[in-house]
C-alpha cells in the first residue's frame, strides 16, 4: 500500500507539464476563437463588398456604341435531345438581334437529328442578313465534347475575336457591344467574361435555386477573385482573343484533354501574363429544362470536377458559406462574451447573411422573374444546407463525372479519360 507522502507527491517534472498544459489552453481556445471571428468576419466584408461591387458594375448603361467594331466569330456548341429544346429558339434567336455591326453565328452540332437543328435552320431563314453557319459532325480530337464540337467552328471562324457562348445564355443586345468595349481596353486582355446568372423564362423552384446559387456563393466568390485577380472564371460565357487561345494554349485542342476547359484555359493565360475583363451584362442562363433535381446533379458533376482540379479549394468551400462559418463565428463570439446566447449570435449571422444574398440577387437581376420572399427563405436555406451532402455525393463516386453522353475518370490535376459511352439516364 502507497503511503500518504507518495500518493500526494507529485514529480517536479509533472507539475512542470501540468502548468504548461494549462497555459496552453489558456490561449489556445482564446486564439482559435479570435481566428473564427477574423475568418467570418472576412467572409462578411467579400460578401459586402460583392454587394457594393454589384451596384457599381452591373447594367450600367454608361457604354457608347462602337463604331470601328472589330468582327466577332460566335461559336455556339449545341447538343440536345427533344425534351429539352422548348426554350431553346429563344436563346438563340437574342443573337441574331445584338446591337453590334460585325459579327457571324457559327452553330456547331455534333449529329444530324440533333434536336437543335430545325430550330436553327429556321432562325438562319428568319434572319437572312445576319452571317450564320450551321455545322454538322466533325472529329474527336480529345475528350472534352463541346471542345470536339466546337473545334470546326473555330476553325471556320473569321474574326480575330472569338465569343464562345453555351446553348442556355439569352443575350440581352448590347452584350457584345459593352464585352468588346472591355477587350479594347487593352492589348494584354485575352478574355471578358460574362458572370453566370439566371433569367429563366419558367419560374419554377429549379430555375429558383439556380437563381440563388449563382447570386449568391457563386457570384460573391466569382465577383471577389476577379477582384482579387485570381482565376476563377466559368465558360459559359467568353469573347476570347485567338491570340492569346493560340499562344497561351495551343488553340481549343491544347485543352481538349480537360473537361474542365474554361479553367484551365484561363489559368494558362493567366500564367502567360494576359489579363480579363468582367462583362456589365451578366450571363442570363435561360435553363432549358431547371429542376431541383437537374440542379443538385449540376453541383455534384462540378464538385467532382472542382476535388480533382482543386482539392484545397474544394474542402474550404462549406467553411465559405453561411452555416458553417456561423458556427464558427457563433461559438468564437460566445467565447468572449456571456450577454448574448451562441444560438442568438448565430441566428443573427444567418439573418445579416440572408439579408446580404437577398441584395446580392437584386443587384444583380434587371429583368425577368424576381423570388418572392417566402420561396427565397426556405430555398436559400435548402441550397445552404446542401453544400455538405453535394461534397460528399461528389467523394463517394469521385472518378465519375459526365459531360454529353459519356462518364469519364478525372485525374489529380484535371486530365481526363473517357471510361464508356452511356444512356442519359445514366448521366449524373
Ligand atoms: C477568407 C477567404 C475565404 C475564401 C474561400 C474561398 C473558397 C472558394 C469557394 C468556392 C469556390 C467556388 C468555385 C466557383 C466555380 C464553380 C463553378 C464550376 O465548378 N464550374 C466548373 C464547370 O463549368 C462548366 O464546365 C464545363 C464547361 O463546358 C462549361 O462551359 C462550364 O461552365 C468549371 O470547370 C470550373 C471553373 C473554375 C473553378 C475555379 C475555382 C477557383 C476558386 C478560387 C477562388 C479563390 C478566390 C478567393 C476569393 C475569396
Ligand atoms: O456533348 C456535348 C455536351 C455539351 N455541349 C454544349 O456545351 C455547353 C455546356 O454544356 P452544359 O450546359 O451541359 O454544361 P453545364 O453548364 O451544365 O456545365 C452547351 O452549350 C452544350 O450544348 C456540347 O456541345 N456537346
Amino acid at each position: 500500500m502507497e503511503s500518504p507522502t507518495e500518493f500526494t507527491s507529485i514529480p517536479a517534472s509533472a507539475l512542470k507539464n501540468g502548468e504548461d498544459n494549462s497555459s496552453v489552453s489558456d490561449w489556445l481556445v482564446p486564439g482559435l476563437s479570435i481566428v473564427c471571428i477574423l475568418f467570418a468576419s472576412s467572409l462578411l466584408l467579400i460578401q459586402f463588398f460583392a454587394v457594393c461591387f454589384a451596384r457599381y458594375h452591373f447594367h450600367r448603361q454608361k457604354n457608347h456604341k462602337l463604331t470601328k467594331a472589330p468582327g466577332v466569330s460566335i461559336l455556339k456548341p449545341l447538343r440536345f435531345t427533344d425534351q429539352e429544346v422548348k426554350y431553346l429558339s429563344d436563346n438563340l434567336e437574342s443573337f441574331f438581334t445584338l446591337a453590334y455591326p460585325k459579327y457571324e453565328i457559327i452553330f456547331c452540332v455534333r449529329e444530324y437529328d440533333d434536336s437543335s437543328v430545325p430550330i436553327v435552320e429556321k432562325l438562319i431563314k428568319k434572319y437572312p442578313n445576319i452571317p450564320c453557319k450551321l455545322l454538322i459532325g466533325g472529329n474527336d480530337i480529345g475528350i472534352n465534347p463541346k471542345i470536339n464540337n466546337m473545334q470546326k467552328g473555330y476553325e471556320q471562324a473569321k474574326y480575330e475575336f472569338v465569343w464562345i457562348c453555351d446553348a442556355g445564355i439569352r443575350a440581352h443586345p448590347d452584350t457584345l457591344n459593352d464585352m468588346m468595349l472591355r477587350m479594347l481596353e487593352s492589348k494584354s486582355v485575352a478574355l471578358v467574361h460574362q458572370l453566370p446568372f439566371v433569367d429563366s423564362v419558367q419560374a419554377n423552384m429549379g430555375s429558383y435555386l439556380e437563381k440563388i446559387y449563382f447570386g449568391t456563393q457563386h457570384g460573391r466568390i466569382q465577383i471577389t477573385a476577379h477582384c482579387l485577380k485570381q482565376v476563377c472564371i466559368t465558360g459559359m460565357s467568353n469573347l476570347i482573343r485567338r491570340q492569346a487561345l493560340e499562344e497561351a494554349c495551343g488553340g481549343l485542342i491544347g485543352l481538349s484533354s480537360y473537361i474542365a476547359e474554361d479553367y484551365f484555359m484561363t489559368i494558362k493565360m493567366h500564367e502567360a501574363g494576359w489579363t480579363f475583363r468582367m462583362s456589365t451584362y451578366p450571363a442570363l442562363q435561360n435553363l432549358i429544362n431547371p429542376t431541383m433535381r437537374g440542379f443538385f446533379r449540376r453541383m455534384v458533376r462540378w464538385s467532382r470536377l472542382r476535388i480533382k482540379m482543386l482539392p484545397g479549394v474544394t474542402v474550404v468551400e462549406p467553411f465559405s458559406e453561411c452555416f458553417v462559418s456561423g458556427l464558427l463565428f457563433s461559438l468564437g463570439v460566445g467565447h468572449f462574451t456571456d450577454s448574448i446566447s451562441t444560438i442568438a449570435i448565430f441566428l443573427l449571422y444567418t439573418a445579416w447573411w440572408m439579408t446580404m444574398d437577398l441584395m446580392l440577387v437584386s443587384g444583380l437581376q434587371s429583368c425577368g422573374s424576381r423570388i418572392p420572399l417566402h420561396k427565397f427563405i426556405p430555398l436559400w436555406i435548402l441550397r445552404e444546407l446542401s453544400t455538405i451532402p453535394i461534397l460528399f455525393t461528389a467523394l463517394l463516386r469521385p472518378d465519375v463525372t459526365w459531360i454529353g453522353s459519356a462518364k469519364y475518370k478525372i485525374g489529380f490535376g484535371g486530365k481526363a479519360e473517357k471510361i464508356n459511352t452511356c444512356q442519359n439516364d445514366d448521366l449524373q
